[in-house]
């Protein structure tokens, strides 16, 4: 059953996580997300945003309230390979080449091999990797690990894409480029896109609206709409009005984090 398009593509109601030892991640969360929406999310550090994350994709259960994402149950959306997740870590296969990790989604979907090879190709040429196609992982510098990490997860054009502090380890020129990467595919694929992050200039830069959540267990305390023009670009970061939207943005995530 798909939901009608109009409906939120994730509607999390009342959302609660309890870990098996008693700690609560998560409490009474509120969230709705139409289709094609980047929202950035922000929050002190262990509110638990990577289990909101882990939730959508159906990777832990929600211990009370509702979650729906497209109108299903989000394991579902993940038997169906419609969402994609990006860590921290780009978590490739060191013994395939980048090409190889970059089809293996395809691959685990059975798409023909000829379909594979296609999607790979291009989505290395989006990401700038083509030359590297028959390259070890080793070969690579750490912003196109990353690269090829996004690659790999948007080869299969997913519906949602999860990015749980994507770029954090990254020195902040390659972070810069990686934003600008991520806003050209989510430009052409117009994915709906939940981007946990601890930089409120990233979130600005990145998200439609900025959420910030609560000290632990996490709820959401502000949810800001950010009315920058699109397509943004890195060097929007530096303007007036990109540092009145970012001042507003820390403002709330310090009351959050003093509410702690
Ligand atoms: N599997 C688990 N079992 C028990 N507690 C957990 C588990 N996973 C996370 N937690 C706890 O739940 C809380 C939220 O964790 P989570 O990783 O979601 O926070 P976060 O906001 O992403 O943190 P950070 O900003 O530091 O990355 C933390 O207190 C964490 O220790």
């Amino acid at each position: 059953m798909t939901a009608p398009a109009s409906a939120p593509h994730i509607d999390a109601r009342g959302l609660d996580v309890r870990f098996p030892g008693g700690v609560q991640a998560l409490r009474g969360l509120d969230l709705q997300v139409p289709r094609g929406q980047l929202v950035a999310i922000i929050g002190p550090s262990g509110c638990g945003k990577s289990t909101l994350l882990r939730v959508v994709a159906g990777l832990a259960p929600a211990s009370g309230g509702t979650i729906d994402v497209a109108g299903e149950a989000p394991a579902r959306v993940r038997a169906r390979r419609a969402v994609a997740f990006v860590f921290q870590d780009p978590t490739l296969l060191p013994w395939r080449s980048v090409h190889a990790n970059v089809r293996l989604p395809l691959e685990l979907a059975r798409v023909p091999r000829n379909e594979q090879n296609i999607a790979a190709d291009t989505a290395l040429a989006l990401v700038g990797l083509s030359e590297f196609a028959a390259a070890s992982p080793a070969a690579l510098s750490g912003g196109m690990k990353m690269r090829a990490s996004l690659a790999r997860a948007l080869v299969g054009r997913p519906e949602l894409l999860l990015l749980d502090e994507p770029f954090g380890a990254l020195d902040e020129l390659t972070r810069e480029r990686l934003n600008d990467e991520l806003l050209r595919l989510w430009e052409r694929d117009r994915f709906t896109g939940l981007a946990v992050t601890h930089n409120v200039g990233e979130a600005v830069l990145l998200g439609d609206r900025v959420v910030v959540l609560s000290a632990r267990p996490g709820r959401i305390v502000a949810d800001l709409p950010i009315d920058l023009p699109r397509p943004r670009r890195a060097a929007l970061v530096g303007t007036p009005e990109f540092a009145a939207v970012a001042a507003e943005v820390r403002a709330r995530l310090r009351a959050a984090d003093v509410a702690a």
